[in-house]
Protein backbone atom coordinates (compact mmCIF):
# COMPACT_ATOMS: atom_id res chain seq x y z
CA UNK A 1 0.00 0.00 0.00
CA UNK A 2 1.37 3.42 -0.94
CA UNK A 3 2.01 5.57 2.12
CA UNK A 4 -0.62 8.09 1.13
CA UNK A 5 -3.25 5.32 1.06
CA UNK A 6 -2.51 4.31 4.64
CA UNK A 7 -5.12 5.36 7.19
CA UNK A 8 -4.34 8.41 9.28
CA UNK A 9 -4.24 6.20 12.36
CA UNK A 10 -4.33 2.43 12.58
CA UNK A 11 -4.25 0.52 15.85
CA UNK A 12 -3.54 -3.19 15.82
CA UNK A 13 -3.75 -5.71 18.62
CA UNK A 14 -3.90 -2.89 21.15
CA UNK A 15 -3.99 -3.90 24.81
CA UNK A 16 -3.88 -2.00 28.08
CA UNK A 17 -3.79 -3.79 31.40
CA UNK A 18 -3.78 -2.07 34.76
CA UNK A 19 -2.71 -3.78 37.92
CA UNK A 20 -4.78 -2.69 40.85
CA UNK A 21 -3.05 -2.93 44.20
CA UNK A 22 -4.83 -1.33 47.12
CA UNK A 23 -2.37 -1.99 49.89
CA UNK A 24 1.39 -1.70 50.28
CA UNK A 25 1.68 -5.44 50.88
CA UNK A 26 -0.14 -6.21 47.64
CA UNK A 27 2.18 -3.85 45.79
CA UNK A 28 5.27 -5.41 47.37
CA UNK A 29 4.10 -8.95 46.65
CA UNK A 30 2.83 -8.05 43.21
CA UNK A 31 -0.49 -9.73 44.00
CA UNK A 32 -2.74 -6.99 42.60
CA UNK A 33 -5.50 -7.88 40.18
CA UNK A 34 -5.21 -7.21 36.48
CA UNK A 35 -7.83 -5.06 34.78
CA UNK A 36 -8.05 -5.72 31.05
CA UNK A 37 -9.19 -2.23 30.11
CA UNK A 38 -8.41 -2.64 26.39
CA UNK A 39 -8.06 -6.21 25.22
CA UNK A 40 -6.98 -6.63 21.61
CA UNK A 41 -8.40 -3.78 19.56
CA UNK A 42 -7.92 -3.18 15.83
CA UNK A 43 -9.26 0.09 14.45
CA UNK A 44 -8.44 2.57 11.74
CA UNK A 45 -9.38 6.18 11.15
CA UNK A 46 -9.04 7.61 7.69
CA UNK A 47 -8.39 11.15 6.56
CA UNK A 48 -11.48 13.34 6.93
CA UNK A 49 -13.41 10.52 8.60
CA UNK A 50 -15.44 10.69 11.81
CA UNK A 51 -15.42 7.47 13.81
CA UNK A 52 -17.76 7.15 16.77
CA UNK A 53 -16.66 4.93 19.67
CA UNK A 54 -19.58 3.86 21.85
CA UNK A 55 -20.22 1.51 24.75
CA UNK A 56 -21.34 1.50 28.36
CA UNK A 57 -19.35 3.13 31.12
CA UNK A 58 -16.19 1.20 31.98
CA UNK A 59 -15.89 -0.67 28.66
CA UNK A 60 -12.51 0.94 27.92
CA UNK A 61 -13.38 3.84 25.59
CA UNK A 62 -11.30 6.46 27.39
CA UNK A 63 -8.37 4.07 27.77
CA UNK A 64 -8.42 3.30 24.04
CA UNK A 65 -8.69 7.01 23.20
CA UNK A 66 -5.73 7.87 25.44
CA UNK A 67 -3.61 5.12 23.87
CA UNK A 68 -4.46 6.41 20.43
CA UNK A 69 -3.25 9.92 21.29
CA UNK A 70 -0.14 8.62 23.06
CA UNK A 71 -1.19 9.86 26.51
CA UNK A 72 -0.64 6.30 27.78
CA UNK A 73 1.64 3.49 26.63
CA UNK A 74 -0.03 0.27 25.48
CA UNK A 75 0.74 -3.05 27.21
CA UNK A 76 0.81 -4.61 23.72
CA UNK A 77 0.00 -3.69 20.14
CA UNK A 78 0.77 -0.72 17.93
CA UNK A 79 -0.60 2.68 16.99
CA UNK A 80 0.65 3.61 13.51
CA UNK A 81 0.29 7.04 11.92
CA UNK A 82 0.03 7.01 8.14
CA UNK A 83 1.28 3.45 8.14
CA UNK A 84 4.38 4.07 10.25
CA UNK A 85 4.88 2.96 13.84
CA UNK A 86 6.16 5.88 15.99
CA UNK A 87 9.12 3.74 17.10
CA UNK A 88 10.34 3.81 13.50
CA UNK A 89 10.37 7.61 13.40
CA UNK A 90 13.07 10.08 14.38
CA UNK A 91 12.69 12.07 17.62
CA UNK A 92 11.88 15.18 15.63
CA UNK A 93 9.15 13.39 13.71
CA UNK A 94 7.72 11.96 16.93
CA UNK A 95 7.57 15.45 18.41
CA UNK A 96 5.76 16.70 15.32
CA UNK A 97 3.45 13.68 15.54
CA UNK A 98 2.31 14.76 18.99
CA UNK A 99 0.62 17.77 17.43
CA UNK A 100 -1.06 15.67 14.72
CA UNK A 101 -3.48 14.02 17.13
CA UNK A 102 -5.09 16.14 19.84
CA UNK A 103 -7.28 15.09 22.75
CA UNK A 104 -10.28 17.11 23.94
CA UNK A 105 -10.91 15.97 27.49
CA UNK A 106 -14.23 14.97 29.00
CA UNK A 107 -15.97 17.83 30.78
CA UNK A 108 -14.18 21.12 30.03
CA UNK A 109 -15.50 22.52 33.32
CA UNK A 110 -12.87 20.47 35.11
CA UNK A 111 -10.24 20.01 32.40
CA UNK A 112 -9.57 23.73 31.82
CA UNK A 113 -7.33 25.27 34.50
CA UNK A 114 -9.65 27.77 36.25
CA UNK A 115 -6.74 30.03 37.22
CA UNK A 116 -5.64 30.73 33.65
CA UNK A 117 -7.27 33.26 31.31
CA UNK A 118 -8.42 31.97 27.94
CA UNK A 119 -5.42 33.66 26.27
CA UNK A 120 -3.08 31.39 28.26
CA UNK A 121 -5.22 28.27 27.84
CA UNK A 122 -5.30 28.61 24.05
CA UNK A 123 -1.84 30.20 23.84
CA UNK A 124 -0.01 27.47 25.80
CA UNK A 125 0.12 24.90 22.98
CA UNK A 126 1.12 27.66 20.55
CA UNK A 127 4.12 28.39 22.75
CA UNK A 128 5.03 24.79 23.62
CA UNK A 129 5.03 23.68 20.00
CA UNK A 130 6.29 27.01 18.67
CA UNK A 131 3.46 27.14 16.14
CA UNK A 132 3.59 30.91 15.52
CA UNK A 133 6.27 33.47 16.44
CA UNK A 134 5.69 35.12 19.85
CA UNK A 135 4.79 38.44 18.21
CA UNK A 136 1.87 36.84 16.34
CA UNK A 137 0.46 34.79 19.21
CA UNK A 138 -2.24 37.19 20.45
CA UNK A 139 -3.54 37.62 16.92
CA UNK A 140 -3.62 33.81 16.45
CA UNK A 141 -5.45 33.31 19.77
CA UNK A 142 -8.10 35.78 18.60
CA UNK A 143 -8.42 33.95 15.28
CA UNK A 144 -8.80 30.59 17.01
CA UNK A 145 -11.52 31.93 19.31
CA UNK A 146 -13.43 33.31 16.34
CA UNK A 147 -13.01 30.00 14.52
CA UNK A 148 -14.91 28.24 17.31
CA UNK A 149 -17.65 30.87 17.45
CA UNK A 150 -16.32 33.00 20.33
CA UNK A 151 -14.96 36.54 20.23
CA UNK A 152 -11.32 37.63 20.21
CA UNK A 153 -12.08 39.84 23.22
CA UNK A 154 -12.95 36.72 25.27
CA UNK A 155 -9.21 36.03 25.53
CA UNK A 156 -8.96 38.00 28.78
CA UNK A 157 -11.75 36.14 30.57
CA UNK A 158 -11.50 33.08 32.82
CA UNK A 159 -13.24 29.70 32.31
CA UNK A 160 -15.86 30.34 35.04
CA UNK A 161 -17.14 33.33 33.06
CA UNK A 162 -18.36 31.01 30.29
CA UNK A 163 -21.27 28.61 29.85
CA UNK A 164 -20.65 24.86 29.47
CA UNK A 165 -21.00 25.04 25.68
CA UNK A 166 -18.58 27.99 25.48
CA UNK A 167 -16.06 26.13 27.66
CA UNK A 168 -16.23 23.22 25.24
CA UNK A 169 -15.50 25.69 22.42
CA UNK A 170 -12.43 26.95 24.33
CA UNK A 171 -11.22 23.35 24.74
CA UNK A 172 -11.67 22.81 20.99
CA UNK A 173 -9.82 26.07 20.19
CA UNK A 174 -6.95 24.89 22.41
CA UNK A 175 -6.79 21.57 20.56
CA UNK A 176 -6.92 23.31 17.17
CA UNK A 177 -4.03 25.63 18.07
CA UNK A 178 -1.41 23.12 16.89
CA UNK A 179 -3.20 22.47 13.60
CA UNK A 180 -3.91 18.79 14.18
CA UNK A 181 -5.21 16.27 11.66
CA UNK A 182 -7.22 14.24 14.16
CA UNK A 183 -9.19 15.33 17.22
CA UNK A 184 -10.10 12.72 19.80
CA UNK A 185 -13.19 14.07 21.56
CA UNK A 186 -14.03 12.28 24.81
CA UNK A 187 -17.75 12.66 25.57
CA UNK A 188 -17.76 16.07 23.83
CA UNK A 189 -21.38 16.93 24.60
CA UNK A 190 -22.47 14.70 27.48
CA UNK A 191 -22.27 17.55 30.03
CA UNK A 192 -24.37 19.90 27.85
CA UNK A 193 -28.09 20.59 27.36
CA UNK A 194 -29.66 19.15 24.22
CA UNK A 195 -29.83 22.47 22.31
CA UNK A 196 -26.20 23.30 23.19
CA UNK A 197 -25.18 19.76 22.21
CA UNK A 198 -26.55 20.33 18.71
CA UNK A 199 -24.65 23.63 18.36
CA UNK A 200 -21.34 22.07 19.44
CA UNK A 201 -21.87 19.13 17.06
CA UNK A 202 -22.63 21.60 14.24
CA UNK A 203 -19.45 23.49 15.06
CA UNK A 204 -17.46 20.25 14.83
CA UNK A 205 -19.00 19.53 11.42
CA UNK A 206 -18.09 23.05 10.20
CA UNK A 207 -14.52 22.73 11.48
CA UNK A 208 -14.17 19.36 9.80
CA UNK A 209 -15.23 20.81 6.45
CA UNK A 210 -12.94 23.83 6.85
CA UNK A 211 -9.79 22.08 8.06
CA UNK A 212 -10.28 18.56 6.67
CA UNK A 213 -10.12 17.15 10.18
CA UNK A 214 -10.68 13.56 11.26
CA UNK A 215 -12.51 12.85 14.51
CA UNK A 216 -12.78 10.04 16.99
CA UNK A 217 -15.92 10.86 18.98
CA UNK A 218 -16.12 8.87 22.20
CA UNK A 219 -19.55 8.59 23.79
CA UNK A 220 -21.62 6.25 25.93
CA UNK A 221 -24.63 7.48 23.97
CA UNK A 222 -25.25 6.01 20.54
CA UNK A 223 -27.73 8.78 19.70
CA UNK A 224 -24.90 11.34 19.96
CA UNK A 225 -22.63 9.66 17.43
CA UNK A 226 -25.39 8.35 15.18
CA UNK A 227 -25.74 11.70 13.36
CA UNK A 228 -22.09 12.71 13.16
CA UNK A 229 -20.12 9.52 12.55
CA UNK A 230 -19.17 8.04 9.19
CA UNK A 231 -18.50 4.79 11.02
CA UNK A 232 -19.34 3.61 14.51
CA UNK A 233 -17.25 1.18 16.56
CA UNK A 234 -19.14 -0.47 19.42
CA UNK A 235 -17.03 -1.51 22.39
CA UNK A 236 -17.84 -4.04 25.09
CA UNK A 237 -15.49 -5.00 27.92
CA UNK A 238 -12.26 -3.95 26.24
CA UNK A 239 -13.06 -5.21 22.75
CA UNK A 240 -14.69 -3.81 19.64
CA UNK A 241 -17.66 -6.03 18.88
CA UNK A 242 -19.25 -4.20 15.97
CA UNK A 243 -18.09 -1.68 13.40
CA UNK A 244 -19.93 -0.16 10.45
CA UNK A 245 -21.67 2.91 9.10
CA UNK A 246 -24.69 4.16 11.10
CA UNK A 247 -26.97 2.93 8.29
CA UNK A 248 -25.43 -0.55 8.46
CA UNK A 249 -25.84 -0.68 12.23
CA UNK A 250 -29.43 0.57 12.22
CA UNK A 251 -30.62 -1.45 9.28
CA UNK A 252 -30.64 -4.77 11.09
CA UNK A 253 -28.05 -7.49 11.27
CA UNK A 254 -25.99 -5.89 14.01
CA UNK A 255 -24.23 -7.50 16.97
CA UNK A 256 -26.80 -8.38 19.69
CA UNK A 257 -25.13 -5.80 21.97
CA UNK A 258 -25.49 -3.09 19.30
CA UNK A 259 -29.15 -4.05 18.89
CA UNK A 260 -29.65 -3.62 22.63
CA UNK A 261 -27.98 -0.17 22.52
CA UNK A 262 -30.08 0.82 19.52
CA UNK A 263 -33.30 -0.23 21.15
CA UNK A 264 -32.40 1.76 24.27
CA UNK A 265 -32.10 5.11 22.47
CA UNK A 266 -34.55 7.43 24.23
CA UNK A 267 -37.33 9.07 22.22
CA UNK A 268 -37.07 6.37 19.61
CA UNK A 269 -37.34 7.09 15.94
CA UNK A 270 -41.03 6.59 15.02
CA UNK A 271 -39.85 4.25 12.29
CA UNK A 272 -38.10 1.97 14.77
CA UNK A 273 -39.85 -1.37 14.53
CA UNK A 274 -37.52 -3.53 16.54
CA UNK A 275 -38.45 -4.86 19.93
CA UNK A 276 -37.11 -3.14 23.00
CA UNK A 277 -34.27 -5.15 24.50
CA UNK A 278 -33.55 -4.68 28.16
CA UNK A 279 -29.98 -5.58 29.01
CA UNK A 280 -29.99 -7.56 32.21
CA UNK A 281 -27.38 -7.05 34.89
CA UNK A 282 -24.35 -4.79 34.86
CA UNK A 283 -21.29 -4.97 32.67
CA UNK A 284 -19.20 -7.80 34.18
CA UNK A 285 -15.89 -6.92 35.79
CA UNK A 286 -12.88 -6.34 33.52
CA UNK A 287 -10.79 -8.08 36.18
CA UNK A 288 -12.23 -11.53 35.52
CA UNK A 289 -14.17 -11.09 32.28
CA UNK A 290 -16.44 -13.83 30.88
CA UNK A 291 -14.83 -16.46 28.65
CA UNK A 292 -15.48 -16.72 24.92
CA UNK A 293 -17.66 -13.86 23.78
CA UNK A 294 -17.52 -11.30 26.59
CA UNK A 295 -21.16 -10.44 25.98
CA UNK A 296 -22.48 -13.99 26.33
CA UNK A 297 -23.60 -13.55 29.94
CA UNK A 298 -26.10 -10.85 28.86
CA UNK A 299 -26.79 -11.94 25.29
CA UNK A 300 -30.35 -12.66 24.15
CA UNK A 301 -29.22 -14.55 21.08
CA UNK A 302 -26.87 -17.27 22.23
CA UNK A 303 -26.00 -19.97 19.73
CA UNK A 304 -27.62 -23.26 20.83
CA UNK A 305 -25.29 -26.13 21.76
CA UNK A 306 -24.52 -28.59 18.97
CA UNK A 307 -26.59 -31.76 18.68
CA UNK A 308 -29.86 -30.49 20.18
CA UNK A 309 -32.88 -28.63 18.90
CA UNK A 310 -32.92 -25.75 21.37
CA UNK A 311 -33.74 -22.07 20.96
CA UNK A 312 -31.72 -19.10 22.21
CA UNK A 313 -33.93 -18.49 25.26
CA UNK A 314 -33.53 -22.04 26.51
CA UNK A 315 -29.80 -21.90 25.80
CA UNK A 316 -29.62 -18.68 27.81
CA UNK A 317 -31.35 -20.35 30.78
CA UNK A 318 -29.02 -23.35 30.62
CA UNK A 319 -25.90 -21.17 30.45
CA UNK A 320 -27.10 -18.97 33.34
CA UNK A 321 -27.90 -22.04 35.47
CA UNK A 322 -24.47 -23.54 34.80
CA UNK A 323 -22.71 -20.25 35.62
CA UNK A 324 -24.60 -19.98 38.92
CA UNK A 325 -23.73 -23.57 39.77
CA UNK A 326 -20.09 -22.70 39.17
CA UNK A 327 -20.39 -19.83 41.68
CA UNK A 328 -22.25 -22.11 44.08
CA UNK A 329 -19.52 -24.75 43.85
CA UNK A 330 -16.90 -22.01 44.44
CA UNK A 331 -18.85 -20.64 47.42
CA UNK A 332 -19.63 -17.39 45.58
CA UNK A 333 -23.36 -17.87 45.07
CA UNK A 334 -25.52 -14.76 45.16
CA UNK A 335 -29.07 -14.44 46.42
CA UNK A 336 -31.60 -15.34 43.74
CA UNK A 337 -29.40 -18.08 42.25
CA UNK A 338 -29.95 -21.84 42.50
CA UNK A 339 -29.79 -21.82 46.29
CA UNK A 340 -32.85 -19.64 46.36
CA UNK A 341 -34.52 -21.78 43.71
CA UNK A 342 -34.03 -24.87 45.83
CA UNK A 343 -36.33 -23.35 48.42
CA UNK A 344 -39.72 -23.96 46.75
CA UNK A 345 -42.98 -22.68 48.11
CA UNK A 346 -45.37 -25.20 49.62
CA UNK A 347 -48.00 -24.41 46.95
CA UNK A 348 -45.55 -25.63 44.31
CA UNK A 349 -44.98 -28.80 46.28
CA UNK A 350 -48.67 -29.60 45.99
CA UNK A 351 -49.25 -28.72 42.32
CA UNK A 352 -46.10 -29.83 40.54
CA UNK A 353 -45.77 -33.40 39.35
CA UNK A 354 -41.98 -33.42 39.55
CA UNK A 355 -39.81 -32.84 42.60
CA UNK A 356 -40.55 -29.30 43.75
CA UNK A 357 -36.87 -28.31 43.84
CA UNK A 358 -36.22 -29.00 40.16
CA UNK A 359 -39.47 -27.31 39.09
CA UNK A 360 -38.38 -24.27 41.01
CA UNK A 361 -34.95 -24.24 39.35
CA UNK A 362 -36.54 -24.50 35.90
CA UNK A 363 -38.80 -21.58 36.70
CA UNK A 364 -35.93 -19.45 37.98
CA UNK A 365 -34.02 -19.94 34.74
CA UNK A 366 -37.04 -19.70 32.40
CA UNK A 367 -36.65 -23.33 31.33
CA UNK A 368 -39.79 -25.19 30.22
CA UNK A 369 -41.06 -28.03 32.43
CA UNK A 370 -40.00 -30.39 29.64
CA UNK A 371 -37.49 -29.41 26.96
CA UNK A 372 -38.83 -30.06 23.46
CA UNK A 373 -35.70 -32.03 22.52
CA UNK A 374 -35.87 -35.38 24.40
CA UNK A 375 -32.08 -35.85 24.47
CA UNK A 376 -31.59 -32.38 25.91
CA UNK A 377 -34.37 -33.06 28.42
CA UNK A 378 -32.65 -36.25 29.57
CA UNK A 379 -29.41 -34.33 30.19
CA UNK A 380 -31.13 -31.48 32.01
CA UNK A 381 -33.26 -33.67 34.25
CA UNK A 382 -30.19 -35.76 35.11
CA UNK A 383 -28.34 -32.60 36.16
CA UNK A 384 -31.31 -31.32 38.16
CA UNK A 385 -31.67 -34.64 39.99
CA UNK A 386 -28.00 -34.41 40.94
CA UNK A 387 -28.55 -30.85 42.13
CA UNK A 388 -31.61 -31.83 44.19
CA UNK A 389 -29.45 -34.54 45.79
CA UNK A 390 -26.90 -31.89 46.74
CA UNK A 391 -24.28 -32.91 44.14
CA UNK A 392 -23.63 -29.40 42.86
CA UNK A 393 -20.36 -30.16 41.08
CA UNK A 394 -21.86 -33.18 39.31
CA UNK A 395 -24.82 -31.08 38.15
CA UNK A 396 -22.48 -28.37 36.90
CA UNK A 397 -20.20 -30.73 35.00
CA UNK A 398 -23.15 -32.55 33.39
CA UNK A 399 -24.54 -29.27 32.12
CA UNK A 400 -21.10 -28.19 30.95
CA UNK A 401 -20.48 -31.42 29.06
CA UNK A 402 -23.91 -31.47 27.43
CA UNK A 403 -24.68 -27.85 26.67
CA UNK A 404 -21.57 -26.05 25.54
CA UNK A 405 -22.22 -23.05 23.31
CA UNK A 406 -19.41 -21.52 21.23
CA UNK A 407 -20.44 -18.15 22.71
CA UNK A 408 -18.98 -19.33 26.01
CA UNK A 409 -15.99 -21.25 24.76
CA UNK A 410 -14.61 -19.37 21.75
CA UNK A 411 -13.56 -15.80 21.32
CA UNK A 412 -15.35 -14.34 18.26
CA UNK A 413 -13.04 -12.41 15.95
CA UNK A 414 -14.02 -9.06 14.48
CA UNK A 415 -14.54 -10.36 10.97
CA UNK A 416 -15.94 -8.89 7.77
CA UNK A 417 -19.61 -9.65 7.26
CA UNK A 418 -20.65 -10.44 3.73
CA UNK A 419 -22.85 -7.58 2.73
CA UNK A 420 -22.87 -6.23 -0.80
CA UNK A 421 -20.69 -3.14 -1.16
CA UNK A 422 -19.68 -2.97 2.49
CA UNK A 423 -16.35 -4.64 2.81
CA UNK A 424 -15.62 -2.74 6.01
CA UNK A 425 -18.68 -3.95 7.94
CA UNK A 426 -17.23 -6.10 10.71
CA UNK A 427 -18.87 -7.91 13.60
CA UNK A 428 -17.44 -10.08 16.38
CA UNK A 429 -20.29 -12.53 16.94
CA UNK A 430 -20.50 -16.24 16.20
CA UNK A 431 -23.97 -15.70 14.74
CA UNK A 432 -22.23 -14.20 11.71
CA UNK A 433 -19.80 -17.09 11.40
CA UNK A 434 -20.76 -19.58 8.67
CA UNK A 435 -19.64 -22.48 10.85
CA UNK A 436 -22.54 -21.91 13.24
CA UNK A 437 -25.17 -20.90 10.72
CA UNK A 438 -26.73 -24.35 10.47
CA UNK A 439 -27.27 -24.51 14.21
CA UNK A 440 -29.14 -21.24 14.10
CA UNK A 441 -31.33 -22.41 11.28
CA UNK A 442 -32.11 -25.59 13.15
CA UNK A 443 -32.72 -24.24 16.62
CA UNK A 444 -33.67 -20.65 16.26
CA UNK A 445 -35.24 -18.36 13.74
CA UNK A 446 -34.09 -14.97 14.97
CA UNK A 447 -30.85 -14.76 13.06
CA UNK A 448 -30.08 -11.22 11.93
CA UNK A 449 -30.75 -9.28 9.77
CA UNK A 450 -34.53 -9.39 9.82
CA UNK A 451 -36.27 -9.08 13.16
CA UNK A 452 -34.88 -5.77 14.43
CA UNK A 453 -35.01 -3.91 11.21
CA UNK A 454 -35.12 -0.16 11.42
CA UNK A 455 -36.11 1.58 8.22
CA UNK A 456 -34.69 5.02 7.74
N1 LIG B 1 -5.60 4.08 35.83
C1 LIG B 1 -6.35 2.99 35.99
N2 LIG B 1 -6.04 2.07 36.91
C2 LIG B 1 -6.79 0.96 37.07
N3 LIG B 1 -7.90 0.68 36.35
C3 LIG B 1 -8.26 1.58 35.42
C4 LIG B 1 -7.52 2.79 35.18
N4 LIG B 1 -8.13 3.48 34.19
C5 LIG B 1 -9.21 2.74 33.81
N5 LIG B 1 -9.28 1.60 34.55
C6 LIG B 1 -10.31 0.53 34.43
O1 LIG B 1 -10.31 0.16 33.07
C7 LIG B 1 -11.65 -0.10 32.64
C8 LIG B 1 -11.98 0.81 31.46
O2 LIG B 1 -12.05 2.16 31.91
P1 LIG B 1 -12.32 3.39 30.93
O3 LIG B 1 -12.31 4.66 31.73
O4 LIG B 1 -11.40 3.32 29.78
O5 LIG B 1 -13.79 3.08 30.42
P2 LIG B 1 -14.84 4.05 29.72
O6 LIG B 1 -15.61 3.22 28.79
O7 LIG B 1 -14.15 5.24 29.16
O8 LIG B 1 -15.76 4.48 30.93
P3 LIG B 1 -16.34 5.93 31.29
O9 LIG B 1 -17.31 6.26 30.20
O10 LIG B 1 -16.99 5.71 32.62
O11 LIG B 1 -15.16 6.86 31.34
C9 LIG B 1 -12.54 0.11 33.85
O12 LIG B 1 -12.75 -1.14 34.46
C10 LIG B 1 -11.71 1.02 34.73
O13 LIG B 1 -12.04 0.83 36.09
Amino acid sequence: MAMTDAPLVRVEGLEKRYTTSDGLLERLLGTGQTVRAVDGVDLEIREGETVGLVGESGCGKTTLARLLVGLDEPSAGTVAHRGIDPSERSRRERRRLRTTVQYVFQNPSTSLNPRLPVADLVGEPLAVHDVVPPGRRDERIGELLETVGLEASHANRYPHEFSGGQRQRIAIARALAVEPELLVLDEPVSALDASVQARVLNLLADLQAEFDLSYLVVSHDLSVVEHVADRIAVMYLGRIVDCGTPAQLFDGGAHPYTEALLSAIPEPDPLWEGERIVLEGDVPSAIDPPSGCRFHTRCQKLIPPAGYDLDSDTTRGLVALRADLEDLAAGEASAGGPLEALRPSSAERETSGEPAETASVRRTYDLPSTLSDPDAEAELSGALEALAAGAVEEARSRLEAAFETPCESRRPELRPVNEAGSARRRIACHRFDDRFERRLEAGDDNRAPDSNERRR
